[in-house]
Protein backbone atom coordinates (compact mmCIF):
# COMPACT_ATOMS: atom_id res chain seq x y z
CA UNK A 1 0.00 0.00 0.00
CA UNK A 2 1.53 3.46 -0.72
CA UNK A 3 1.19 6.86 2.18
CA UNK A 4 0.88 9.48 -0.17
CA UNK A 5 1.23 13.39 1.33
CA UNK A 6 0.45 16.23 -0.64
CA UNK A 7 1.66 19.72 0.13
CA UNK A 8 0.85 18.78 3.63
CA UNK A 9 1.06 21.31 6.59
CA UNK A 10 0.45 21.32 9.81
CA UNK A 11 0.90 23.81 12.63
CA UNK A 12 0.63 24.22 16.34
CA UNK A 13 -0.70 27.51 17.01
CA UNK A 14 1.72 29.54 15.97
CA UNK A 15 4.78 26.92 15.31
CA UNK A 16 4.73 25.31 12.04
CA UNK A 17 6.14 21.70 12.72
CA UNK A 18 5.43 20.44 9.02
CA UNK A 19 5.39 22.66 5.86
CA UNK A 20 4.45 22.07 2.58
CA UNK A 21 5.77 18.38 2.54
CA UNK A 22 5.00 16.06 -0.17
CA UNK A 23 5.95 12.61 -0.53
CA UNK A 24 4.57 9.25 -0.94
CA UNK A 25 6.04 6.29 0.94
CA UNK A 26 5.83 2.44 -0.73
CA UNK A 27 6.40 -0.97 0.27
CA UNK A 28 9.57 -1.76 1.30
CA UNK A 29 11.46 0.24 4.33
CA UNK A 30 12.01 4.28 4.04
CA UNK A 31 13.67 5.88 6.88
CA UNK A 32 12.50 9.23 7.85
CA UNK A 33 15.74 11.39 8.42
CA UNK A 34 16.16 14.37 10.54
CA UNK A 35 17.14 16.53 13.99
CA UNK A 36 14.96 16.85 17.17
CA UNK A 37 12.26 18.66 16.21
CA UNK A 38 12.45 18.50 12.55
CA UNK A 39 8.44 17.55 12.21
CA UNK A 40 8.81 13.07 12.40
CA UNK A 41 6.79 12.28 15.19
CA UNK A 42 4.09 15.07 13.62
CA UNK A 43 4.58 13.88 10.04
CA UNK A 44 3.75 9.92 10.94
CA UNK A 45 0.83 10.77 13.41
CA UNK A 46 -0.71 12.72 10.76
CA UNK A 47 -0.28 9.11 8.23
CA UNK A 48 -1.49 7.03 11.53
CA UNK A 49 -4.74 9.12 11.57
CA UNK A 50 -3.61 10.57 14.80
CA UNK A 51 -3.87 14.26 13.68
CA UNK A 52 -5.44 16.61 11.14
CA UNK A 53 -3.53 18.20 8.35
CA UNK A 54 -3.81 22.33 8.52
CA UNK A 55 -3.41 22.00 4.67
CA UNK A 56 -2.68 19.55 2.17
CA UNK A 57 -4.00 16.18 2.14
CA UNK A 58 -2.88 12.41 3.51
CA UNK A 59 -4.42 9.33 1.69
CA UNK A 60 -3.64 5.71 1.73
CA UNK A 61 -3.70 3.92 -1.50
CA UNK A 62 -6.07 7.38 -2.67
CA UNK A 63 -8.81 7.47 0.22
CA UNK A 64 -8.03 9.88 3.06
CA UNK A 65 -6.53 8.80 6.05
CA UNK A 66 -8.05 11.58 8.83
CA UNK A 67 -11.46 10.60 10.63
CA UNK A 68 -11.32 7.55 8.19
CA UNK A 69 -11.84 4.83 10.65
CA UNK A 70 -12.25 1.59 8.93
CA UNK A 71 -8.64 3.18 6.95
CA UNK A 72 -6.93 2.71 10.47
CA UNK A 73 -7.33 -1.14 9.88
CA UNK A 74 -4.52 -0.83 7.64
CA UNK A 75 -2.21 1.29 9.60
CA UNK A 76 0.13 0.55 12.78
CA UNK A 77 1.90 2.70 14.91
CA UNK A 78 4.88 2.50 17.14
CA UNK A 79 4.89 5.46 19.35
CA UNK A 80 8.50 6.95 20.64
CA UNK A 81 7.21 7.23 24.21
CA UNK A 82 6.24 4.32 26.39
CA UNK A 83 2.42 4.17 26.33
CA UNK A 84 1.97 1.20 28.01
CA UNK A 85 1.02 0.21 31.45
CA UNK A 86 3.60 -1.28 33.90
CA UNK A 87 1.42 -3.45 35.49
CA UNK A 88 -0.18 -5.03 32.59
CA UNK A 89 1.78 -8.58 31.17
CA UNK A 90 3.03 -8.17 27.51
CA UNK A 91 -0.08 -10.61 27.02
CA UNK A 92 -2.41 -8.28 28.69
CA UNK A 93 -1.23 -5.82 26.47
CA UNK A 94 -1.17 -7.34 23.30
CA UNK A 95 -4.60 -8.75 23.92
CA UNK A 96 -6.38 -5.50 24.91
CA UNK A 97 -4.92 -3.86 21.64
CA UNK A 98 -6.24 -6.93 19.71
CA UNK A 99 -9.86 -6.31 21.39
CA UNK A 100 -9.32 -2.66 20.88
CA UNK A 101 -9.05 -3.16 17.03
CA UNK A 102 -12.38 -5.64 17.06
CA UNK A 103 -10.76 -8.99 15.77
CA UNK A 104 -12.17 -12.17 15.36
CA UNK A 105 -10.02 -13.85 17.24
CA UNK A 106 -8.51 -11.80 19.45
CA UNK A 107 -6.03 -14.64 21.27
CA UNK A 108 -4.99 -15.84 18.30
CA UNK A 109 -3.99 -12.77 16.86
CA UNK A 110 -1.98 -11.57 19.65
CA UNK A 111 -0.42 -14.97 20.40
CA UNK A 112 0.72 -14.51 16.49
CA UNK A 113 1.72 -11.37 16.98
CA UNK A 114 4.31 -11.74 20.10
CA UNK A 115 5.41 -15.00 18.38
CA UNK A 116 6.35 -12.01 14.93
CA UNK A 117 8.56 -10.38 17.63
CA UNK A 118 10.18 -13.13 19.61
CA UNK A 119 8.22 -12.57 22.92
CA UNK A 120 6.37 -15.54 23.83
CA UNK A 121 8.42 -16.71 26.60
CA UNK A 122 8.12 -13.27 28.48
CA UNK A 123 4.40 -12.14 27.79
CA UNK A 124 3.53 -13.34 31.39
CA UNK A 125 5.73 -10.82 33.27
CA UNK A 126 4.72 -7.75 33.89
CA UNK A 127 5.78 -4.96 31.47
CA UNK A 128 7.55 -2.84 34.34
CA UNK A 129 9.82 -5.86 34.47
CA UNK A 130 11.29 -5.59 30.75
CA UNK A 131 14.01 -4.10 29.20
CA UNK A 132 13.73 -1.32 27.26
CA UNK A 133 14.30 -3.68 24.27
CA UNK A 134 11.45 -6.34 25.29
CA UNK A 135 8.90 -3.19 25.87
CA UNK A 136 9.92 -1.38 22.18
CA UNK A 137 9.43 -4.90 21.03
CA UNK A 138 6.33 -5.38 22.78
CA UNK A 139 4.80 -1.65 21.71
CA UNK A 140 5.60 -3.52 17.92
CA UNK A 141 3.50 -6.52 18.08
CA UNK A 142 0.70 -4.19 19.76
CA UNK A 143 1.05 -1.89 16.40
CA UNK A 144 1.46 -5.21 14.38
CA UNK A 145 -1.79 -7.33 16.16
CA UNK A 146 -4.32 -6.66 13.78
CA UNK A 147 -1.49 -7.27 10.64
CA UNK A 148 -1.58 -4.35 8.83
CA UNK A 149 0.28 -4.07 5.67
CA UNK A 150 1.56 -0.03 6.84
CA UNK A 151 3.89 0.39 10.06
CA UNK A 152 5.06 3.76 11.33
CA UNK A 153 7.32 3.25 14.01
CA UNK A 154 9.04 6.63 15.75
CA UNK A 155 12.40 6.75 16.95
CA UNK A 156 12.38 2.94 17.71
CA UNK A 157 16.07 1.87 18.09
CA UNK A 158 16.04 5.12 20.80
CA UNK A 159 18.02 3.52 23.93
CA UNK A 160 18.14 0.34 22.98
CA UNK A 161 21.60 -1.76 23.44
CA UNK A 162 23.59 -3.24 20.56
CA UNK A 163 21.95 -6.17 20.39
CA UNK A 164 18.22 -4.94 20.62
CA UNK A 165 18.80 -2.80 17.82
CA UNK A 166 20.30 -5.24 15.86
CA UNK A 167 17.08 -7.94 16.40
CA UNK A 168 14.64 -5.17 15.99
CA UNK A 169 16.51 -3.99 12.79
CA UNK A 170 16.06 -7.76 11.24
CA UNK A 171 12.78 -7.46 11.98
CA UNK A 172 12.21 -4.62 10.41
CA UNK A 173 13.96 -5.66 7.32
CA UNK A 174 12.23 -9.01 6.91
CA UNK A 175 8.45 -6.95 7.36
CA UNK A 176 9.95 -5.00 4.31
CA UNK A 177 10.71 -8.04 2.30
CA UNK A 178 7.57 -9.55 3.04
CA UNK A 179 5.88 -6.62 1.40
CA UNK A 180 4.47 -4.18 4.04
CA UNK A 181 5.02 -0.92 4.03
CA UNK A 182 7.02 0.31 6.79
CA UNK A 183 8.19 3.96 7.71
CA UNK A 184 10.93 4.44 10.75
CA UNK A 185 12.08 7.44 11.88
CA UNK A 186 15.33 8.22 13.47
CA UNK A 187 18.28 10.97 13.75
CA UNK A 188 20.75 9.44 13.18
CA UNK A 189 22.21 8.29 9.69
CA UNK A 190 24.36 5.63 10.31
CA UNK A 191 20.96 3.56 11.63
CA UNK A 192 18.70 4.72 8.84
CA UNK A 193 21.15 3.55 6.09
CA UNK A 194 21.28 0.26 7.75
CA UNK A 195 17.69 -0.43 7.56
CA UNK A 196 16.06 1.23 5.00
CA UNK A 197 16.40 0.89 1.23
CA UNK A 198 15.15 4.71 1.02
CA UNK A 199 15.65 7.76 2.74
CA UNK A 200 13.14 10.94 2.80
CA UNK A 201 15.24 13.80 5.43
CA UNK A 202 13.10 16.33 6.89
CA UNK A 203 14.27 19.47 8.38
CA UNK A 204 12.69 22.41 10.60
CA UNK A 205 9.55 21.01 9.03
CA UNK A 206 10.39 20.39 5.22
CA UNK A 207 11.28 17.62 3.00
CA UNK A 208 14.93 18.54 2.76
CA UNK A 209 16.10 15.15 0.59
CA UNK A 210 14.69 12.05 -0.84
CA UNK A 211 17.24 9.35 -2.63
CA UNK A 212 18.88 5.93 -0.93
CA UNK A 213 21.65 5.87 1.35
CA UNK A 214 24.04 6.52 -1.35
CA UNK A 215 22.63 9.60 -2.31
CA UNK A 216 21.76 11.23 0.94
CA UNK A 217 25.36 10.19 1.96
CA UNK A 218 26.98 11.81 -1.05
CA UNK A 219 24.53 14.91 -0.53
CA UNK A 220 26.03 15.51 3.13
CA UNK A 221 30.03 14.73 2.22
CA UNK A 222 29.76 17.21 -1.00
CA UNK A 223 28.79 19.86 0.92
CA UNK A 224 31.02 23.07 2.32
CA UNK A 225 33.21 21.48 5.04
CA UNK A 226 34.50 24.12 7.58
CA UNK A 227 37.95 22.88 8.49
CA UNK A 228 39.66 24.66 11.79
CA UNK A 229 44.06 24.21 11.11
CA UNK A 230 47.12 24.98 12.93
CA UNK A 231 50.03 24.24 11.54
CA UNK A 232 53.98 25.29 11.68
CA UNK A 233 54.19 28.12 9.60
CA UNK A 234 49.65 29.35 9.23
CA UNK A 235 50.24 32.29 7.01
CA UNK A 236 52.34 30.43 4.40
CA UNK A 237 49.47 27.52 4.36
CA UNK A 238 47.41 30.16 4.18
CA UNK A 239 48.59 31.59 0.94
CA UNK A 240 49.45 28.28 -0.60
CA UNK A 241 45.91 27.35 0.06
CA UNK A 242 44.33 29.90 -1.67
CA UNK A 243 45.43 29.32 -5.05
CA UNK A 244 43.37 26.17 -5.13
CA UNK A 245 39.94 26.19 -6.09
CA UNK A 246 38.63 24.18 -3.50
CA UNK A 247 39.62 25.93 -0.63
CA UNK A 248 36.72 28.61 -0.42
CA UNK A 249 37.30 31.31 2.21
CA UNK A 250 40.70 31.07 3.85
CA UNK A 251 40.56 33.45 7.40
CA UNK A 252 43.83 33.59 9.75
CA UNK A 253 43.36 33.98 13.12
CA UNK A 254 45.04 33.88 16.48
CA UNK A 255 44.31 30.32 17.05
CA UNK A 256 44.90 28.80 13.19
CA UNK A 257 43.34 29.04 10.11
CA UNK A 258 39.65 28.73 9.07
CA UNK A 259 39.02 27.42 5.82
CA UNK A 260 35.95 26.55 3.74
CA UNK A 261 36.59 23.56 1.33
CA UNK A 262 34.24 23.61 -1.19
CA UNK A 263 34.81 20.42 -2.85
CA UNK A 264 35.71 17.79 0.10
CA UNK A 265 37.12 15.36 -1.37
CA UNK A 266 39.64 17.57 -3.62
CA UNK A 267 40.47 19.22 -0.63
CA UNK A 268 41.44 16.24 1.71
CA UNK A 269 43.56 15.59 -1.46
CA UNK A 270 45.21 18.99 -1.37
CA UNK A 271 46.01 19.79 2.49
CA UNK A 272 48.62 17.28 2.41
CA UNK A 273 50.23 17.85 -0.12
CA UNK A 274 50.54 21.53 0.14
CA UNK A 275 51.87 20.91 3.43
CA UNK A 276 54.27 18.13 1.99
CA UNK A 277 55.73 20.43 -0.67
CA UNK A 278 55.68 23.70 1.54
CA UNK A 279 57.55 22.01 4.11
CA UNK A 280 54.95 22.87 6.54
CA UNK A 281 54.24 20.65 9.72
CA UNK A 282 50.52 20.39 10.09
CA UNK A 283 49.37 20.09 14.05
CA UNK A 284 45.56 19.95 13.89
CA UNK A 285 43.43 19.85 11.57
CA UNK A 286 39.76 19.52 12.69
CA UNK A 287 36.17 20.12 11.50
CA UNK A 288 34.55 23.14 12.42
CA UNK A 289 30.65 22.11 11.79
CA UNK A 290 30.92 18.32 11.99
CA UNK A 291 27.52 18.20 14.17
CA UNK A 292 24.47 17.11 12.23
CA UNK A 293 22.61 20.47 12.70
CA UNK A 294 25.23 21.98 9.95
CA UNK A 295 25.31 18.80 7.88
CA UNK A 296 20.55 19.28 7.67
CA UNK A 297 21.47 23.10 7.90
CA UNK A 298 23.10 22.71 4.62
CA UNK A 299 20.41 20.43 2.81
CA UNK A 300 17.66 22.85 3.53
CA UNK A 301 19.75 25.90 1.94
CA UNK A 302 20.40 23.71 -0.82
CA UNK A 303 16.61 22.48 -1.39
CA UNK A 304 14.89 26.23 -0.84
N1 LIG B 1 1.49 19.48 20.74
C1 LIG B 1 2.34 20.43 20.35
N2 LIG B 1 2.11 21.74 20.64
C2 LIG B 1 2.97 22.70 20.24
N3 LIG B 1 4.08 22.47 19.51
C3 LIG B 1 4.37 21.20 19.20
C4 LIG B 1 3.52 20.11 19.60
N4 LIG B 1 4.08 18.95 19.15
C5 LIG B 1 5.20 19.31 18.49
N5 LIG B 1 5.39 20.64 18.52
C6 LIG B 1 6.48 21.38 17.86
O1 LIG B 1 6.49 21.04 16.49
C7 LIG B 1 7.81 20.87 16.01
C8 LIG B 1 8.01 19.47 15.45
O2 LIG B 1 7.90 18.52 16.50
P1 LIG B 1 7.97 16.94 16.30
O3 LIG B 1 7.82 16.30 17.64
O4 LIG B 1 7.04 16.54 15.22
O5 LIG B 1 9.46 16.78 15.76
P2 LIG B 1 10.41 15.49 15.77
O6 LIG B 1 11.23 15.58 14.54
O7 LIG B 1 9.60 14.28 15.97
O8 LIG B 1 11.32 15.76 16.99
P3 LIG B 1 11.72 14.76 18.21
O9 LIG B 1 12.57 13.71 17.59
O10 LIG B 1 12.47 15.68 19.14
O11 LIG B 1 10.41 14.25 18.75
C9 LIG B 1 8.73 21.21 17.17
O12 LIG B 1 9.08 22.57 17.08
C10 LIG B 1 7.83 20.99 18.39
O13 LIG B 1 8.25 21.81 19.46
Amino acid sequence: MKVELSQVSRWYGNVVAVNDVTMTIGPGVTGLLGPNGAGKSTLLHLMAGFLAPSGGSVTLDGTQIWKNHHIYRNIGLVPEREGVYGFLTGWQFVLSAARLHGLSDPVQAARKALATVEMEEPKDRRVETYSKGMRQRVKVAAALVHDPPVLLLDEPFNGMDPRQRLHLMDLIRSMGVAGKTILFSSHILEEVERVAQHIEVLVSGRHAASGDFREIRRLMTDRPHLFRIRSSDDRRLAAALMLDASAGGVTLGPDGLEVQAIEFRRFARLLPRVARTEGIRLHQVSPADDDLESVFSYLITRST
